[in-house]
């Protein structure tokens, strides 16, 4: 996607990215992703269901895409480029064990969305910019339940690639309201959350507005403070520090 896609908003602004349990019951989730989409502002919606069938899995788009759409939030699928394309979804993300991007993107044809993951790699997020990505996915930022992760991300890689490219980048893993602003800071185009919205204790729609306000408060400048050789946000008073701790 072009910077900023699939945004209305402005092109620079950090957006939500919201990606759905790995199990759900399609008409017990669907009031849930009403709440979560009417609480505030979310770029897009990435169905990611692991160990189903291609029919719950063509059930689960039925029940949930209209609801993203009719928001106009795009309505992005796991793993699965040609049930994507059947389904009428706006887009698919791969992994680097799943179908190769340029497959994807025949399957998918010129018009959708596709993401890559590239985990800590600035030579995966390259190539797959290079090939035509219209994100690339950068992770673990923080320790999650959600996944097993192998790979883990630093802010500085949000920092390099969003100075140096145009194609948008994602931050995942263990990202909350409390600990995403140096993600924000760093250049981060969207961030993609699983538990900081489902597992909100207030519910989704209190997860959407906590991180909608964590985004909106973020520092704007990024500098690295090489006295502690540590990543640190320049606030109005250069005195603040992030630290992500609370995700350990
Ligand atoms: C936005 C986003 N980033 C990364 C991933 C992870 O994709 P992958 O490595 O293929 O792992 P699974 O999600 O398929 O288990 C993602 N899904 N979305
Ligand atoms: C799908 C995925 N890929 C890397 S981490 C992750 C899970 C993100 O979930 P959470 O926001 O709950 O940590
Ligand atoms: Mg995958």
């Amino acid at each position: 996607m072009a910077k900023g896609k699939p945004s209305q908003a402005e092109p620079s602004a950090c957006r939500l990215y919201l990606v759905t349990p790995p199990a759900l019951v399609p008409a017990a989730f669907a009031p849930l992703l009403v709440e979560a989409l009417d609480a505030g502002d979310v770029a897009c919606v990435q169905l990611r269901l692991k160990d189903c069938s291609d029919d719950e899995i063509r059930r689960a788009c039925d029940a949930l895409r209209p609801i993203a759409q009719e928001r106009e939030v795009a309505f992005i699928l796991n793993d699965h480029p040609r049930l994507a394309r059947e389904m009428g979804c706006d887009g698919v993300h791969v992994g680097q064990g799943d179908t190769p991007y340029r497959d994807a993107r025949k399957i998918m044809g010129n018009d959708a969305i596709v993401g890559v993951t590239c985990h800590d790699s600035r030579h995966l997020a390259m190539v797959a910019a290079e090939d035509g990505a219209d994100y690339v996915a950068f992770g673990a930022f923080f320790p999650t339940d959600t996944k097993l992760t192998e790979h883990h991300a630093a802010p500085e890689l949000l920092n390099w690639w969003s100075e140096l490219m145009e194609v948008p980048c994602v931050a995942i893993g263990g990202i909350t309201a409390a600990n995403c602003a140096p993600l924000v800071s760093a250049g981060a185009d969207f961030l993609a959350v699983v538990n900081a919205v489902w597992g909100h204790p207030g519910g989704p729609g209190a997860g959407v507005k906590a991180l909608n306000a964590a985004i909106a408060a973020a520092p704007s400048d990024w500098v690295i403070d090489t006295a502690s050789d540590a990543a640190t946000i320049a606030a109005d008073d250069a005195t603040s520090t992030p630290d992500g701790s609370d995700a350990g």
